[in-house]
């Protein structure tokens, strides 16, 4: 083979290998978000670094955080800079669920979804809230499996544009809304809904009553309201210095005004007005454990670092999502430490009805 001959056929074989490490590699749903899509969201490239160092400086000043009206502010910053990197790296829907065997992350997901609307006792013809619908993974699941109509909230104007591109993607525009806005005060009528679900969400809001009550305001006389909350679970004692470490570790890195306890939330919904059907962890036994997909994964986080990094520094990504990235690797092994040690869930599932 003379030099040219074996020069060309190198150059195509890397050609081919970067293609494949860029464009094929880590992409967690077909046809979902690829590596050299990644962006910091509604905040332009340039921008993505500043906004990163501004959400990290959020926790070293605490009481900024405890201040309420701040709160939607920075959650909305965080998924800027998180969206992509979650739709790319985990998929469409952005919560946990019980692993099940013989099922794949993705069926497992839908279960837990369908679960929730299950709970909920609605079909076709009704009109179902999701506060907090991210990019819409479960308002879509929901929609097909139980024929209802579902209107989403989300703080983030960035999750709004994907949601609907995804929605009329997967033919479910039809039945599936969303609307950018705040679900501390949101934009509909007094008793206009029919149920009302909510998933790894209202954990963002700085005073659970607050959502709680626009949630019991907007929902008819009779009708249902079932959520997954993060919680600490009775296993977390304060006075533990690991357990405090993990429970900030997370609440850090997953933009949290502070984790409830569990027995916080029966108690909020009492406040505002609910009546309590069903409360459980959903995490407990006989459910396997929802954070082997973070755990098992640790040969593919690195390899979505160094993806990462190629493509920041060669100038396809802003600059910050290394830094974003970084900070999600970290906050899942705080997430898997407190799943683990059983001081954290992400889903204490709580069914409630408003009163005729
Ligand atoms: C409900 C919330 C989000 C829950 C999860 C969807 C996300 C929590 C931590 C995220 C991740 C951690 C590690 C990332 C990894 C380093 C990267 O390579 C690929 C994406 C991750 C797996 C990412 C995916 C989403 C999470 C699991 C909160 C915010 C209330
Ligand atoms: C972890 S994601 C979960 C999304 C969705 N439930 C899912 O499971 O895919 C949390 C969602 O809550 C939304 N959220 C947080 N605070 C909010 C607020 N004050 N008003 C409206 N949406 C909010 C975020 O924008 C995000 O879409």
């Amino acid at each position: 083979m003379d030099s040219l001959t074996l020069f060309s056929t190198a150059a195509i074989v890397l050609a081919g290998g970067l293609y494949w490490f860029i464009c094929i590699l880590g992409s967690a749903e077909q046809k979902g978000k690829r590596a050299v899509d990644l962006s910091g969201g509604s905040i332009s490239k340039e921008k993505v670094q500043d906004n990163y160092n501004q959400y990290w400086s959020f926790f070293r000043r605490p009481k900024e955080i405890e201040k309420v009206e701040k709160v939607p502010e920075f959650v909305d910053t965080f998924y800027n800079l998180v969206t992509d990197i979650y739709e790319w790296g985990w998929g469409q829907s952005f919560h946990f669920s019980p692993a099940i065997p013989g099922k794949s992350h993705r069926e497992a997901t839908r279960i837990h979804e369908e679960m929730a609307v299950d709970l909920l006792n609605v079909g076709p013809g009704k009109r179902i809230l999701d506060a907090g619908c991210g990019v819409g993974g479960p308002m879509r699941a929901i929609a097909a499996h139980s024929g209802a109509n579902v209107v989403g909230i989300t703080i983030n104007e960035y999750q709004v544009k994907r949601t609907r591109a995804h929605n009329k993607k997967a033919g479910l525009d039809g039945l599936c809304e969303v609307v950018c806005g705040n679900f501390l005060e949101m934009p509909f009528e007094d008793n206009s809904f029919d149920g009302a679900y909510s998933i790894e969400a209202t954990c963002h809001a700085p005073k659970l009553e607050e959502v709680y009550g626009e949630i019991y305001r907007v929902l008819k006389p009779g009708a249902l309201y079932v959520s997954y909350e993060w919680v600490t679970t009775e296993l977390y004692r304060g006075d533990d210095a690991e357990h405090r470490e993990v429970i900030q570790g997370i609440e850090r890195g997953d933009a949290l005004p502070g984790l409830r306890c569990y027995s916080d939330i029966s108690a909020v919904a009492k406040k505002v007005g609910f009546e309590i059907v069903q409360e459980r962890d959903l995490a407990k036994p006989p459910s396997q454990p929802w954070w082997t997909r973070l755990k098992m994964g640790r040969i593919a986080y690195w390899r979505n670092h160094i993806l990462v990094t190629i493509l920041a520094f060669i100038g396809i990504a802003p600059k910050g999502v290394v830094d974003v990235h970084e900070m999600l690797f970290v906050t899942a092994d705080y997430l898997t430490r407190g799943g683990e040690s059983g001081i954290f869930t992400p889903m204490h599932m709580i069914l409630c009805r408003k009163p005729e």
